[in-house]
């Protein structure tokens, strides 16, 4: 299995102080950057884009940018995210009209695709696909909004999940968006999510660095 990752969703951080937020997430133990990207037409809010990752890279954030892609359709803005310092690109399969040629897309750009399954989304669209991933998204909330419940029946499609990721011999992520705590972090993880993204409940807390702590002590204690 991979190494741990923290990824926190900048969705729930102060879009005022945007910078300072992020510099502070990362020195507080934070692996990666959870950047989601959403168009009011593939899923009901707006987001931010391309030029806000170009301003993170440009502040000086060096750690991986992990791009959440709830955009249709999904090729057009595949290139300016590669331009700007994007480090992996996951898109939702409903939102590309050809899925394996935008995973070729992600991929001729230099960066590593990853392919998201909402809730409902069974796990056969990774049939014929698995193997060109660098990680798989489970969503266990409906794409959207921060701040939502994890949906339960997440921990079962992770386990299916990880076990494809398994037979297939990959290094393949299995990560995980949606309603991510440190109280159910250990469950999500002993049922095989490697990369956690969360948002509310890193950037809602007093202090960033104890509850990435509380969260990676817990999956330890899990794996
Ligand atoms: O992609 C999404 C929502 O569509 C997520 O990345 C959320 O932003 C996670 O937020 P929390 O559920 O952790 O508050
Ligand atoms: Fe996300």
């Amino acid at each position: 299995m991979q190494s741990t990752v923290i990824a926190p969703s900048i969705l729930s951080a102060n879009f005022a102080r945007l910078g300072e937020e992020v510099d502070h997430v990362l020195k507080a133990g934070a692996d990666w950057v959870h950047f989601d990207v959403m168009d009011n037409h593939y899923v009901p809010n707006l987001t931010i884009g391309p030029m806000v990752c170009e301003a993170l890279r440009k502040h000086g954030v060096t750690a991986p940018i992990d791009v959440h892609l709830m955009v249709q359709p999904v090729d057009r803005i595949v290139p300016d995210f590669a331009k700007v310092g994007a480090s992996l690109i996951s898109f939702h399969p409903e939102a590309s009209a050809h899925v394996h040629r935008t995973v070729q897309l992600i991929k001729a750009s230099g960066c590593q695709v990853g392919l998201v399954l909402n809730p409902a989304t069974p796990v056969e669209v990774l049939d014929y696909v698995l193997e060109e991933l660098d990680l798989v998204l489970l969503m266990s909330v409906n794409p959207g909004f921060g701040g939502q419940s994890f949906i339960p029946s997440a921990l079962e499609k992770l386990r299916r999940v990880r076990a494809m990721i398994d037979r297939s011999g990959k290094p393949i992520r299995l990560e995980i968006d949606g309603g991510v705590k440190a109280d159910n972090i250990a469950e999500i993880a002993a049922a095989g999510a490697d990369t956690f993204v969360a948002g509310s409940a890193i950037f809602n807390a007093p202090d960033y660095a104890d509850v990435i702590a509380r969260m990676k002590a817990a999956v330890a204690g899990a794996r």
